[in-house]
């Protein structure tokens, strides 16, 4: 029978959660305010209501630990209840959780508002991320242009951010050991309810890494062609002639870089821009396809509510973001968006976080949450992998093309490759280096030179200038300055084609049998079935540990580099080819630049 306390943890919870909501619901508000509009003001309002907040979910937290809520029989009561035990950083006393939010607040407000002057006119100084340093890094040929945006842009933010980064890290270890953790890197690593999770990822990685060192192999060998000297037959690539301020993503300067260079590019960009697609008609575009395979639409206050556009008037947080505001209605997305290939994808990226609220949002509150947080990383990400197949692109008019032939089709995979293979080295060294960071393993007088060890060990980038243990390159990213754990996007990478290869075997699209349908020709637009099959795994939320619930949509337990491998094969087996062919060095030496102590 049901224990009396049992009875009585019901009822607690039922009261718990619906003030939770009401809590998160302010959180959130006021921290849109500000992400949406940096000014003081809406820095103090939020930092207000953070400390407000955290003052009533510590009164909370001393009720839930009077159950011994290890004995309940109820899982979803027991879960529940393992969930609100966890206090997180409103741990803290008062007046540290207020420096940490301050100073979290003020990073994120150095790198949203940070300009540059232009590389050939330094009258012009006030050139931002997004769009225009952005744009140069991805448009620009010029590697003197390239190396002056990468460097200035690492100038304006790093240095800024160096000793409120370090006592950012000494507070988020604090509040990781109010929280019985040794520090904040087991902290973040806890989501993932799995010992064995790190050993998974590094497994992950070797079994990835060939493939990344080919298609590395082969860029290099084209830059060389088409930059000369600046690039090395055998070193790592410098990291400013890679269309991408992060070298994360290489897809900008795919268009000198294609496996049959006479034959087609699928060029995103120019054909959104000659097609006059606005903001609102990418967004539109994909809730259509979500709407199509039987998701839902975004409601009406999304379209009211969220800010697609960069402002003109004011300094906001550019980097997009999927928010939901916990009242089961109020979703937004915030995007500085252009008309670019890469903020197209990006769209289709942050409306999956929303599909994935609204999936969940009839969940407890503390179970309105990613399986783990790959799972939110990957729902739109997997949408896109339909999006991009070129029977796609050529059902919504975005490519003009009748034909499909082998050339065509494998210039495109290597497309996607330079966005998804690419990116698995660095989705993996940016928590890397954050979790020797807080186990103590990399101390700030070597934050920097450590950072770019890592760059080279797994990227094989090196930077375009040498560095010293004075600069502060990883705060150029923004997940490091706003304390968003990045394992996430490598989690991603990796399940989105496991997700992938389901639904498309759901949708009759993939036949591991059938060469006729590979995993790379694969659309599930209008296909009901496969959405029905992913939508039973997101309406689990953070229900259930997130093995159930991959299984429930792919009948797997564990992640697996299988399905990606099969979706890059005959780019994989193009690559070995090419690269033998011209006798090409596969990994690369040490660096001649780096970093000095
Ligand atoms: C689009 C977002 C917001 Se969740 C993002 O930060 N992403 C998406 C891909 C990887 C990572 C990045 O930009 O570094
Ligand atoms: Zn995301």
């Amino acid at each position: 029978e049901i224990e009396e306390e049992e009875l009585r943890a019901r009822d607690f919870i039922q009261l718990l959660n619906k003030k939770t909501e009401e809590q998160n619901n302010r959180l959130t508000l006021a921290h849109w305010a500000y992400a949406s509009n940096i000014t003081d003001a809406n820095l103090q309002h939020q930092l207000a209501v953070s400390a407000e907040v955290a003052k009533e979910r510590k009164e909370n937290w001393l009720e839930v630990i009077k159950f011994n809520w290890n004995t309940f029989s109820d899982y979803d009561l027991k879960r529940q209840f393992k969930k609100y035990s966890k206090l997180g950083s409103d741990a803290l006393p008062e007046e540290k959780l207020n420096r940490l939010n301050k100073i979290t607040s003020e990073m994120e407000k150095i790198y949203s508002t940070a300009k540059i002057c232009a590389f050939d006119n330094n009258s012009t100084c006030d050139l931002a991320l997004e769009p225009e340093l952005t744009q140069t890094l991805a448009n620009s040929r010029n590697p003197e242009e390239l190396k002056h945006v990468w460097v200035e842009w690492r100038n304006a933010v790093g240095p800024h951010c160096r000793l409120l980064f370090e006592e950012y890290v000494d507070l988020s270890n604090e509040a990781a050991r109010l929280n019985n953790f040794t520090n904040t890197a087991e902290s973040w690593l806890d989501g993932y309810e799995d010992p064995q999770f790190r050993q998974q990822i590094e497994s992950l990685w070797e079994q990835l890494k060939p493939l990344y060192l080919q298609i590395h192999a082969y860029v290099r060998f084209q830059l060389k062609k088409k930059y000369g000297d600046v690039v090395s037959e055998k070193g790592p690539i410098p990291a400013h002639l890679l269309g991408n301020m992060w070298a994360q993503r290489w897809r900008n300067v795919a268009q000198f870089n294609l496996p049959y260079p006479d034959k087609e590019e699928v060029d995103l960009t120019a054909e959104l821009r000659a097609q006059n697609y606005t903001v609102d008609k990418i967004f539109r575009t994909a809730e259509d396809f979500f709407k199509s395979i039987n998701l839902t639409e975004m409601p009406q206050t999304f379209w009211e509510r969220s800010i697609l556009e960069k402002p003109k008037d004011r300094e906001m947080v550019c980097h997009a973001s999927a928010w939901d505001f916990y009242d089961r209605k109020d979703f937004r997305i915030k995007q500085c968006t252009a008309i670019t290939m890469e903020h197209f994808t990006t769209a289709h990226h942050e409306m999956g976080h929303v599909e994935y609220f609204i999936q969940y949002k009839n969940q407890p509150v503390k179970f309105r949450r990613g399986a783990n947080s790959g799972f939110h990383e990957a729902v739109g990400d997997l949408i896109s992998l339909s999006v991009e197949s070129r029977k796609h692109l050529r059902k919504i008019g975005l490519l003009k093309s009748e034909s499909d032939d082998p050339e065509n089709v494998l210039n495109n995979l290597f497309q996607i490759g330079l966005d998804k293979i690419v990116f698995l080295p660095f989705g993996y060294l940016m928590d890397l280096w954050r979790w020797d960071v807080f186990e103590g393993k990399i101390t700030p007088d070597e934050y920097n030179c450590k950072w770019w060890e890592l760059r080279e060990k797994y990227q094989g980038v090196e930077p375009p200038v040498n560095r010293t243990d004075q600069d502060f390159d990883p705060a150029a990213k923004y997940h490091i300055i706003a304390s968003v754990p990045y394992i996430r996007y490598f989690v991603s990478f990796v399940i989105q084609f496991q997700f992938h290869r389901a639904v498309c075997e759901k949708a009759g699209q993939y036949d591991a049998n059938d060469p006729s349908k590979p995993l790379h020709e694969c659309d599930i637009y209008q296909n009901t079935e496969a959405g029905n099959a992913l939508k039973k795994m997101l309406q689990l939320g953070s229900s259930r540990p997130w093995p159930d619930a991959i299984e429930v949509l792919t009948g797997q337990r564990t992640m697996d580099a299988s399905a990606l491998l099969e979706y890059f094969k005959p780019l994989h087996k193009w690559l070995e080819q090419e690269n033998k062919k011209n006798k090409v060095f596969i990994g690369w030496e040490k660096s001649t630049k780096g970093c000095v102590n």
